[in-house]
């Protein structure tokens, strides 16, 4: 039995893992980051040059220094001004290209990742948890990325050349400003702790009400014809003061951290006058450095701000990036081997196989089954057998919890999962036609095919007519945006994309059974033409399908009961003999 679970969470990477993972793909763009890091740290030194220009005015003024030289100061002033702006934007145009390819870089991994993790994996985590990190997860990082990375950049450089410059003044200048630093730590711890909390609840709160709005206005007929609008008003309103709370808290918290900036400003700038009064007393600076200092310290404030007010939302992008992360690292399917080969010669072999979803309702007991070369299996038995289960193991889908399952003496669970894919094939009644042209849908199985051989595939699939009328015919594009296919055509094409794939062994999951039963006549026709020739396994309901298999494989509460020709299997007078009986019977009076 398998004791898998039966619901496991993808995993989390914790913040050694993200930070390495960030710092590869920040690596790829190693040219670039350095181009950002100067460019930044170059518009932080000019965005000096103004307020220790200014500090040396006030000292030429003070000493009545000449007028030009004056004017020379405001004209270097205002080519540090441009200089620092230009480096800025360069700066900020070369973080977004960077941070922009790292974003994709994670998207498309994310997604790569997701689409090779084993089946069973992603069912034990539950698509929400899938979805929601591919989407909302990926979102949040985005956002940290794009807004918060940037700022955090530029403020830090901002802040390192500023303290060089105050250390270049008076390293007594630079100690105010340590001094004050743990006022900001504690600020930001006390942001932090309670910016997420906050804000989730104002998003949550939002949400709720738009879901009490939006109810009503679906629902419009109903609220009118049961006179439900009072009531459903009061109960809006309630949740539009629930809003308007959550909103006050995330002002009031914003208030208090604007409030302790403006502390820290108003502290720090006092200290750093009375140390220029003692200084400038002393003769150690003249009034001109001081107020230079002056303007650096105040100078602080605007990245320092800038980091607090997006330190939220790198704190959640940080978490979705880990979340990210966790998925990125996780073994896909097939990722531990190398291209396996087989030898075709014994087809799929099921060996005293056991499963079940859950360790308490095992569902498969000591099944053993084997599809030949070429040969058609069919698969039949009551609702509930098994059948569809087996199905999944034997296309590795669900690893068996004891017993084996090869394909060509191979065990599948060691033929990488892309590959194994493509050599079982499952068919089911779950056909998906993929957004984009038809061409595009059917090259999903073979890339490199021909027009030739994708007409040829619809051809034998029973779907050359419908698509040959189509206007643009395999340019036409289909799927959600496009033209809508029907049940019987999307599975022809699936059943064209089979063809086209060439797999060692096709299971087939009553991918009949869904179109009605004269759409059901011409599919059975469409899925012979296309086995013939195939090994296959054919999950059988309709008998008719049973009968002309090589052999029959009859499953009863997850055993094999009865297997043979069908011939034997009705000679012997056994269970199937008797459903058989029963299916003509039927069929006769009908
Ligand atoms: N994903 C799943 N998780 C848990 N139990 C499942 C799952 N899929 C099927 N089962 C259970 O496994 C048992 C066998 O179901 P299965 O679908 O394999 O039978 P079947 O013979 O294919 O039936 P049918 O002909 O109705 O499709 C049933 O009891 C079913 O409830």
């Amino acid at each position: 039995m398998t004791t898998r679970p039966v619901h496991e969470y993808l995993p989390v990477a914790d913040w050694r893992r993200t930070v390495r993972a960030l710092l590869r793909h920040l690596g790829r763009h190693r040219g670039r980051l350095a181009l950002v890091i100067v460019a930044m740290t170059a518009s932080g030194a000019f965005g000096l040059v103004t307020p220790r220009l200014l500090g040396s005015i006030v000292d030429l003024v003070a000493h009545g220094g000449d007028v030009s030289d004056v004017v020379a100061r405001g004209g270097v002033m205002v080519a540090a001004a441009i200089g620092c702006a230009a480096c800025a934007g360069v700066g900020i145009a070369a973080a977004a290209t960077v941070f922009e390819a790292v974003l994709a870089e994670l998207r498309e991994d994310m997604i790569d990742t997701v689409l090779r993790l084993p089946v069973a994996r992603v069912e034990a985590a539950g698509t929400g948890d899938v979805l929601s990190r591919a989407t909302d997860d990926v979102d949040k990082v985005s956002e940290a990325i794009g807004k918060a990375l940037p700022s955090m950049l530029m403020a830090q450089a901002g802040v390192v050349v500023t303290v060089i410059g105050l250390a270049a003044i008076d390293w007594r200048f630079l100690l105010v400003a340590v001094a004050t630093a743990p006022l900001y730590a504690v600020t930001a711890r006390m942001y932090i702790r309670r910016a997420p909390a906050v804000y989730a609840a104002e998003r949550t709160a939002a949400a709720d009400r738009a879901h009490h709005v939006l109810g009503p206005i679906q629902g419009v007929s109903t609220v009118r014809a049961f006179d439900l609008g009072g009531p459903l008003s009061v109960r809006i309103d309630g949740h539009s003061w629930a809003v308007v709370r959550r909103s006050m808290r995330a002002t009031v918290l914003q208030a208090r951290l604007t409030g302790r900036l403006n502390l820290g400003e108003f502290i720090g700038m006092t200290v750093i006058l009375l140390v220029g009064f003692v200084l400038v007393g002393d003769g150690s600076v003249t009034v001109g450095a001081t107020t230079a200092a002056m303007l650096f310290f105040l100078a602080l404030f605007d990245p320092i701000g800038q980091v607090m007010y997006v330190l939220d939302d790198l704190q959640s992008g940080a978490a979705a990036l880990g979340r990210i992360v966790g998925v990125l690292d996780m073994p896909r399917a097939g990722d531990s081997s190398d291209d396996v080969e087989t030898d075709d010669g014994t087809g799929l072999v099921a060996r005293g196989v056991d499963f079940g979803y859950t360790p308490e309702h095992p569902i498969l007991h000591d099944v053993s089954v084997s599809v030949g070369p070429g040969e058609h299996v069919a698969l039949v038995g009551m609702s509930g057998a098994g059948k569809s289960t087996l199905a999944t193991v034997l296309a590795g889908i669900h690893p068996a919890g004891s017993g084996t399952v090869t394909l060509g003496g191979v065990a599948i669970q060691d033929i990488p999962g892309t590959d194994r894919a493509r050599r079982i094939a499952l068919l089911t009644q779950e056909v998906h036609v993929f957004s984009g042209s038809l061409r595009e849908d059917l090259q999903l199985a073979a890339p490199d095919a021909s027009d030739e051989r994708l007409w040829a595939a619809l051809k034998k699939a029973g779907a050359h007519d419908r698509v040959r009328h189509l206007k643009q015919g395999l340019d036409t594009v289909v799927g959600e945006n496009g033209e809508q296919v029907d049940a019987m055509v999307a599975q022809q094409l699936a059943l064209a994309r089979i063809d086209l794939l060439d797999p060692d062994v096709v299971i087939v999951d009553e991918a009949t059974a869904d179109a009605g039963s004269v759409g059901a006549g011409v599919l059975e026709e469409s899925a012979d033409a296309i086995l013939a020739g195939r090994s296959a396994l054919i999950i059988a309901h309709r008998l008719s399908q049973a009968a002309a298999a090589d052999r029959i494989v009859h499953l009863s509460r997850g055993r094999v009961v009865e297997e043979g020709p069908h011939a034997d299997l009705v000679a012997s007078g056994g269970r199937y003999s008797e459903i058989w009986a029963a299916w003509t019977k039927g069929r006769e009076e009908a």
